[in-house]
């Protein structure tokens, strides 16, 4: 082919290492791999049901929770993080439920811990799936959530989550102070390498909603919303004194929630604090991708996959995605 502008060309051809598969691969900067998945799985003491706006995804019963385990420990993905659909018989003002040493949660990692002793077991630290309201924390006559009557709570169920075996609790409350009290209760009872992993940076965000019906909190929360606890999504630098507060107060790693909305987010908290980092993909982002690729308008894995990859490029050193397994096999392939 004739040059356009002879004795001119680009000195610079990026052009050249997308040329070849072998200098794309070599040329890459960001990889994706099955350690860098959490799998989150609902955990429900009645029968299996499907989650209506999370296609694919259903709350499972015990034997169920163990299967999802197995194909876990299959795949080679490192933990798994447990979310309880509680009895409504069972919910109350002050979620006392939550806090059962024998309760749905830490039967559960009981009975993953029996079976597969090497896979990470994480839980959801916090009262909304036990509580009447569907609030995080316990509440005052005004439905304002308490802080720190909330932290006590909190720490208490977090104690019966260490005590059954939890690798890694992860509170998702957003109260002022729950990572000192979770911390000094650890340390007080000997659980001197159970992992806390905040969900330090969790914004007020309407992409929770398919959870909120997974777990049976949507219809008690009703027209309540959480903007008084968790943070503006207008807002940046508060998400990193969000960071800095967990941090200084004991913990081991830090979570940005939602994932895709909030790229910027993470890729601040990474290069601010350089922590283990990793972001919750969450259940409405899993529905809009759901709703695309059931309707043939995106290619499942290719859309999946580049998404996840974005939070690897945005500094992430984890995901959590209830794409887990998924991703797991394709990249397997
Ligand atoms: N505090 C509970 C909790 N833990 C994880 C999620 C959302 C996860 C998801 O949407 O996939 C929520 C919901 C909420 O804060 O209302
Ligand atoms: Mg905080």
């Amino acid at each position: 082919m004739p040059h356009t502008f002879p004795g001119h060309f680009p000195a610079t051809r990026l052009r050249r290492a997308r040329a070849n598969d072998f200098t794309r691969r070599l040329a890459r900067e960001n990889r994706l791999s099955v350690d860098d998945l959490i799998y989150p799985v609902f955990v429900t003491e009645g029968e299996a049901v499907d989650v209506a706006a999370m296609p694919g995804v259903r709350r499972h019963t015990l034997d169920g929770l163990i299967r999802e385990a197995a194909e876990a420990v299959e795949l080679g993905i490192p933990a798994l993080v447990l979310f309880p659909v509680i009895d409504p018989s069972k919910k109350t003002p002050d979620a006392a439920e939550a806090a059962n040493p024998d309760g749905l949660i830490p039967q559960s990692i009981r009975a993953i811990k029996a079976e597969f002793p090497q896979l990470g077991v994480m839980t959801d630290v916090a009262l909304d799936p036990y509580t009447s309201h569907g609030q995080d924390g316990v509440i005052d006559e005004d439905g304002y959530v308490i802080n720190d009557p909330t932290i006590g709570i909190l720490a208490e169920q977090m104690r019966a989550h260490a005590e059954a075996g939890a690798d890694i609790v992860s509170p998702s409350d957003m109260m002022d102070g729950r990572i000192a009290a979770m911390r000094q209760a650890l340390e007080g009872d000997g659980h001197v390498n159970t992992v806390i992993m905040s969900y330090a940076a969790k914004f007020a965000s309407c992409y929770y909603n398919p959870f909120r019906e997974a777990v049976g909190s949507a219809a008690n929360l009703g027209k309540a919303d959480k903007r008084t606890y968790q943070v503006d999504p207008a807002n940046t630098d508060e998400a990193l004194r969000e960071v800095a507060l967990d941090l200084k107060e004991g913990a081991d790693m830090v979570m940005v929630k939602p994932g895709m909305p909030y790229l910027d987010i993470i890729h601040r908290v990474k290069e601010t604090f350089g922590v283990p980092t990793f972001a919750y993909h969450v259940s409405g982002e899993y529905a809009m991708l759901k709703a695309a690729i059931n309707n043939g308008w995106l290619d499942e894995r290719a859309a999946v996959l580049e998404c996840l990859m974005s939070f690897k490029r945005a500094g992430c050193d984890g995901v959590l995605t209830y794409f887990a397994k998924d991703a797991a096999r394709w990249l397997a392939e």
